[in-house]
Order: structure tokens, then sequence, then C-alpha cells
């Protein structure tokens, strides 16, 4: 492999006689590190002291302060200590800092003496060998079990344990580098807490290993690693083949079978006049909750809609044509006529919401191979349009036509793919009942293979829902 060439520089890990003189090095920052605690110490310790004397002085003060005052001594000490002392007082500060730096400087100076990463690669190389040869497994040397030879003192730490992980993924041992990455995790779980001053955490091991699971083309297992942070933390190139992969590719062409414990009726309750005119609707998710409502937007709305469009290009900014959706829109305000007003009510009626605030409905018109990429609905985290109308709590998408192959619409983490129907709708909820964002909504649009497909868009906002969603406790809970 590439390292096998590479000859370490100071060769610690290729015997023991070298790694005698790393624990002379390692005593020596040992003593450097106590020697600046002591420093902090008698630092914290001053410090303390002053400002327990300041509060003393201060609590006497406000007693009552005309009789503090009225005592000269008291009023000299009062600005002394504010003109003289703080200064002082400030002096000290800086200097002893100058101090404590030194012990930083001198660790800095001591790196030439440390083990380089190819003094790493080589000892990593080493422990790959040794379980080679043994049939040692990571769950054995996680807990210092060499073959039986335990020592539980000598047991690796999660770090360790995600540092050999992440060696097995360059010498493409990608099974070992998940059990590597299962043991660092189970390690990091028992204790975690020496971990505060490194840049290591959970999430750390759980993007590693979802990177891995997405190479390998393990989407759903990948998934569980992200959770709420998403897929931000992996590099831009895995995330394009996740998405790629598991939204254009895999899902587009899959036939999902819709779960058969849910099922079809009309919706006569979430609004009064449903009483006298119920609407078709078919449920195929509880979790998040998402219907299919049926010929809930007619003829003569389709065609005004179309007839009065005027279709820009969706652009990212001013100018930039946006790689997520290849398509036209244009949007269509609630007062744009009384058909926007009669679909508007009828949202009303499909999801007993509120629809003040919410943005305008967005005509969406896909040409031949549009799409719009996977994406979720609810609002990037900084977008300013969520200070102003809350999260997008509920998409209602309304199908203007059947598109002759292909242009579904496709939940990978429901496993649900909706093939776009002339006069259909489907709405979802883009949150949990606690109001935080459910990652399984993501979502995109397949390409259009024969025909043009036409959506209408609703997205309705959180902030005038208050009195009408129910509220329940299941923060944290995202399944
Ligand atoms: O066109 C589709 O099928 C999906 C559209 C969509 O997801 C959106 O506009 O947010
Ligand atoms: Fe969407």
């Amino acid at each position: 492999n590439e390292f096998a060439n590479t000859v370490p520089d100071k060769a610690y890990a290729a015997s023991t006689s070298r790694l005698m003189k790393l624990l002379e090095v390692e005593d020596e920052l040992a003593e450097n590190l106590s020697g600046y605690v002591e420093k902090l110490k008698r630092k914290l310790s001053i410090v303390e002291k002053s400002l327990c004397n300041l509060k003393a002085k201060h609590i006497q003060m406000k007693m009552d302060y005309e009789t503090y005052f009225g005592n000269p001594l008291n009023s000299f000490s009062l600005i002394y200590r504010l003109s003289s002392s703080w200064k002082m007082w400030l002096k000290y500060t800086s200097e002893s800092q100058k101090e404590e730096l030194e012990h930083i400087d001198e660790a800095h100076r001591m790196r030439t003496q440390l083990p380089t990463s190819s003094d790493l690669q080589m000892a990593s190389r080493g422990i790959d060998e040794l379980m080679a040869y043994y049939k040692l497994t990571p769950e054995e040397l996680g807990v210092g079990n060499l073959s039986g030879y335990t020592r539980p003192e000598t047991a690796l730490s999660s770090l360790d344990c995600y540092a050999l992980g992440e060696f097995c993924i360059q010498i493409r041992k990608d099974a070992l580098a998940e059990a590597w990455f299962n043991a660092s995790l189970r390690l990091f779980k028992e204790n975690n807490s020496v971990y505060n001053v490194y840049d290591f955490s959970r999430t750390t091991i759980d993007t590693s290993w979802g990177a891995l699971l997405i190479k390998n083309n393990q989407y759903d297992a990948a998934f569980n690693h992200f959770g709420q942070s998403s897929l931000s933390n992996i590099s831009r190139e895995v995330q394009n083949q996740f998405e790629e992969d598991l939204g254009a590719k895999r899902n587009c062409s899959a036939k999902f079978r819709l779960p058969n414990h849910l099922h079809c009726r009309y919706n006569s309750s979430t609004s009064p006049f449903l009483h006298i005119a119920p609407l078709k609707m078919e449920e195929i998710s509880t979790d998040p909750y998402m219907v299919v409502y049926h010929d809930v937007i007619y003829e003569n709305e389709i065609n005004w809609l179309l007839d009065n469009s005027d279709f820009r290009t969706s652009l990212v900014g001013e100018s930039q044509i946006s790689t997520l959706r290849t398509s036209q829109d244009m949007p269509f305000g609630a007062n744009s006529g009384e058909v926007m007003r009669n679909i508007e009510k009828r949202i009303k009626d499909m999801t007993g919401l509120s629809m003040d605030l919410s943005e305008d409905f967005m005509l969406i018109n896909y040409g031949i191979g549009g799409t719009y990429k996977m994406h979720y609905d609810f609002y990037v985290y900084s977008e300013p349009l969520r200070f102003l109308r809350g999260e997008r709590i509920v998409t209602v998408l309304f199908y203007l036509g059947d598109v002759e192959l292909s242009g579904s619409t496709v939940f990978p983490f429901l496993n649900i793919s909706i093939t776009p129907k002339k006069g259909s709708a489907v709405m979802w909820y883009n949150l949990h009942n606690s109001g935080d964002v459910h990652q399984k909504t993501q979502h995109c649009a397949c390409p259009v293979v024969v025909g043009s497909k036409y959506v209408l868009t609703k997205w309705i906002n959180e902030l005038h829902q208050t009195f009408i969603t129910p509220c329940m406790k299941d923060s944290n809970i995202h399944s």
C-alpha cells in the first residue's frame, strides 16, 4: 500500500528501545504541564481572593452607603482602588499570563521530538498485523485483551479506536474500520468527559462511520449515524454520492409498496365545511404524518393557473442557475384572484391550519430530465424567513397533470414514491410535534423521463398555528 515505503522520521514504532526514548519525552511533557498547572492554580487562588475581597466591600457599602462614604477613609480607599490598584491588578494578569505562556512555548518546542504521522502509520500497521496473525478483534483490544493476556489498564481509549478505524479506511479494510468505530463509540459512551479539550465527540465518530457506509451504498445504516446533525458534516463529494444514488438512481426507479396498515377514507372533520363536502384522502405515513388527497384541485383551476403563468428559471440569489432544481417557477399570492383564494380555502380544509404568514404559492414546471434534488422543505437555520414566519410546518404539493414517465416525488427514508396524478395533492408535516425538524422528510423530485410536470406548492408556516396544532412532548424523539 501507499505507506509501505515511507520511513518514519523517528521510527519510534520500530523497536521497543526507541519507545523508551518516547517515555522520556512524555515525562518531560508531564513535568512541563504540571508547572503550568501550578501557575494556574496560584493565579486562580489570587483571583478568587481578590474577588472575595471586592464583594465583601460592596456588601458593606450597599448596606448603608451614606454612613460608609461619610467616613473619609472609605472614600479614599474606593478612589485608590479604582485609580491605582486596578492598574496593578491588570499588570499582574498580563505578567502572570507571560509566565504561563512560557510553558506552552516549551511544549511547542518539544514537538520536534514527538512522533509524526508516519510513526503513527507504522504503529497502526503494527496493530493491524497483530490482529491478522492472532485473529484479534477491536472489541478484545478495546478492553486490553491480547489473546487471553488481559490487562484492563492497557485498554484502548475511544480516541485510539477511532484513529485505528481511520487507519483501516486508508488501507481499505472497511469492515474492520466499522468494528473499530463501533468499539470507539462504545468506549465514548462509557467515558466521554476526558475529551472536552480535544476536538473529538460522538459526532466525529458518527460522521466517519456514516461516510464509510455511504461509500459502500449502505444508506439506511448511514442514516442512523446522522440523525439531527444532518449530512452537513460529511464532505460535499460523499453528500453528492448519497443524494444521487439514494435519490435519483436507486429510488426513482424503485416501486415502493404502501404500508398496509394505513387506509383510505373521506376527510370530513378537519373543517366544518367538510361535513357536507368530504375530501378523498389516503394516509401514507403516520410519522411524519403524510396523506394524499385525490381530486382536490379542479380542471378549471388548473387551466386558470397555466393560462396565467409566466415562468422564470429557478435561480439561486440574483443570477446563478440552480443545480439543485432544474425547473422554472412562478409565485402566486393568495390574493391574485378568486381561484387562488378558493385553493387556499381548500388547503385550510385539508390541513385545519391557518394560512396567515404563509409564503406565496409556487407554480413549478419541469422539463425533460427536470429534477429537484434531495432536499428538506424546512429552512436552513439562518434563513431570515424562519424568524419572520416560523418554520415550514406543512407542505402541500398539488399535481396539475399526469407525467408520462417518472417525475415522481420520492421520500427515501420513508420508502415512499408518489406518482404525479392530475388533480391530486400530497400533504405532509416537516416537523415533529415538538417543533423539531423531521429528518425523514427529505425528498426529491425524480427526473422527468417523458412528459412535462406541473406542480403547485404551498408551504405553511408555524408562527400563527399556536392554538391549532397539538402540543406534545416528544422533543428529542427523532424516529
Ligand atoms: O416536484 C416535486 O415532486 C417536489 C417539489 C418539491 O419538493 C418542492 O417544491 O419543495
Ligand atoms: Fe420539497
